[in-house]
């Protein structure tokens, strides 16, 4: 499959049967590219739930929409936003955009146009991090991601992918380890697509395998997304990303991530504020709908998982690199995060 257009994932839509978000389905990826024409909230909340729409900023992006879409169909434009936020607990982005959008609703401005602001601004935060990213990855990089960072998590090329592609361009990489990422595989089904789309030397491993890629000395880099930054610099990210770190650390191989301030909380003191999503035993159990343990197996399916501050080696946003990952650098970026709740505007 050779380079093509951006592929059109979240996109607001005023046809004649009335106002949608259409959203490319990431549940059929990578076989099929099927367009989920969401004309009701409860349409956008499912696909959230089911990560027919998925990624930190993206999912800030559809929140956003979503509470715009209540308003355009004369809703209770604040409960949309309720649900909305509450469709998913990890990504601080979900919250946020849905929040921005319902106080323009209440401020009297276009619902709609805050939520394209939102889609631009990552947009643009996206081609901020590429830039910012790039000069971190060696000449000949072989980088090692985990789950999808891609344009189908976040606005743009995506983050930690932004960086890849941005090194692919620069001819600067000579491999993308890429972590299948069990058990929903957005690694291989979206990961892999991506990349195969980018056209980059890209290769799927097994999440177990990344272990002896390190110890054969085949990772220079490892670059991966977040879903939540915590004041004290701790990392929510897909889970498996904190034994990344451990590896990374245990084999001197810098551990970066790559997230727009969008996803810093500072109201977040530390990682243990953030809310980790537990998810259905069926998606550990089943595969592609055949049961994979016997049927009632006791399951442990957290999402993320936490990395704390000190395994990270830098966090790159759209303002900059930070390299001592700690509470100070965090806060550094307070005046310019978007303002907590008890900051006032
Ligand atoms: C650019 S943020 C992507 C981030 O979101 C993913 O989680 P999910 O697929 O469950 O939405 C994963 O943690 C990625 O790193």
């Amino acid at each position: 499959m050779g380079q093509t257009e951006a592929v059109d994932v979240v996109r607001w839509s005023d046809s004649p049967e009335g106002p949608a978000l259409a959203l490319l389905d990431q549940t059929r990826l990578p076989r099929e590219e099927i367009i989920l024409v969401c004309r009701d909230v409860p349409s956008v909340i499912a696909a959230i739930k089911t990560l027919a729409v998925r990624g930190a900023p993206l999912l800030g992006i559809a929140g956003g929409y979503g509470v715009a879409l209540a308003a355009a169909l004369g809703q209770d434009v604040p409960a949309a936003a309720r649900a909305l936020a509450g469709a998913r607990p990890t990504a601080v982005n979900l919250a946020r955009g849905a929040e921005r959008v319902l106080q323009a609703y209440e401020e009297g401005r276009s619902a709609l146009a805050e939520a394209h602001a939102i889609a631009a601004e990552e947009a643009a935060a996206s081609v901020r991090m590429a830039e910012y990213g790039l000069p971190l990855v060696p000449e000949g990089g072989r980088i090692l991601t985990h789950c999808n960072a891609g344009a189908l998590a976040a606005g743009g090329d995506g983050t930690a992918l932004a960086v890849v592609v941005a090194a692919h361009r620069a001819g600067r990489l000579t491999m993308l380890w890429v972590d299948e990422t069990r058990p929903l595989l957005q690694g291989a089904r979206l990961t892999a697509y991506e990349a195969a789309r980018h056209g980059l030397p890209y290769t799927v491993l097994p999440d177990g395998a990344a272990a002896s890629l390190f110890a054969a000395g085949e990772v220079d880099l490892v670059v991966v997304g977040a879903d939540r930054i915590a004041r004290d610099g701790s990392v929510a990210n897909k889970v498996g990303t904190y034994s990344l770190a451990v590896l990374a650390h245990h084999h001197g191989v810098p551990f970066v991530v790559v997230a727009p301030t969008s996803t810093v909380d500072l109201d977040a003191r530390s990682g243990n504020d953030i809310p980790i999503e537990q998810r259905d035993p069926a998606e550990v159990t089943t595969i592609a709908g055949q049961p994979a343990a016997p049927l009632g197996s006791p399951v442990y399916n957290p999402a993320f998982d936490v990395t704390p501050g000190e395994l990270v080696t830098a966090i790159v946003t759209e303002r900059g690199v930070i390299a001592q990952v700690n509470e100070g650098s965090l806060a550094a970026l307070g005046d310019r995060l978007p303002k907590r709740d008890d900051e006032g505007s």
